[in-house]
């Protein structure tokens, strides 16, 4: 085997494992999408009924479970910890703004709406009829 041999068996071997690599990071960034999109339908939930946007009880659930599911893994649950302190407190800074948005008053809900779910299309048609003629019966 000589040098050369070595130099691209090692390269093979780097080009095999950099594949996984980038499998993991962009599984790691499907996961991370998925769980924003639940994070801020959690926070418009807490802005329409006035909850506070951080739960620290929660949290401290959450971080006891990580550590415990990193230690079976194999992974520094000091690490779990930290990744997961970091995720938590974008989401917080998320559902602040979502607080602070006057997007979320109850009449423009968008999970529960309160107001009766024809509203919107009664009101819609209501707009049609008095603008397309061939709406209204008198036409
Ligand atoms: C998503 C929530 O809001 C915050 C964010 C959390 C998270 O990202 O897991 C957990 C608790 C809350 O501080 C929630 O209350 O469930």
């Amino acid at each position: 085997m000589t040098t050369r041999d070595i130099d691209e068996n090692v390269r093979a071997e780097l080009n095999r494992l950099r594949e996984s690599i980038d499998n993991i990071d962009a599984a790691v960034v499907h996961m991370l999408a998925e769980r924003f999109k639940c994070t801020q339908q959690v926070g418009h939930l807490k802005a329409q009924h006035h909850l506070p946007p951080a739960d620290p009880d929660r949290e401290s659930r959450q971080i006891e479970r990580l550590r415990q599911l990193a230690e079976s893994a194999k992974l520094d649950p000091a690490f779990a910890e930290k990744l997961l302190n970091f995720i938590i407190a974008e989401v917080i800074r998320h559902h602040e703004t979502i607080a602070a948005s006057p997007a979320d008053s109850p009449q423009t809900d968008r999970i529960a709406p309160k107001t009766a779910p024809n509203a919107a299309a009664s009101t819609a048609t209501n707009t049609a009829a008095s603008t397309d003629p061939k709406a209204s019966p008198d036409a």
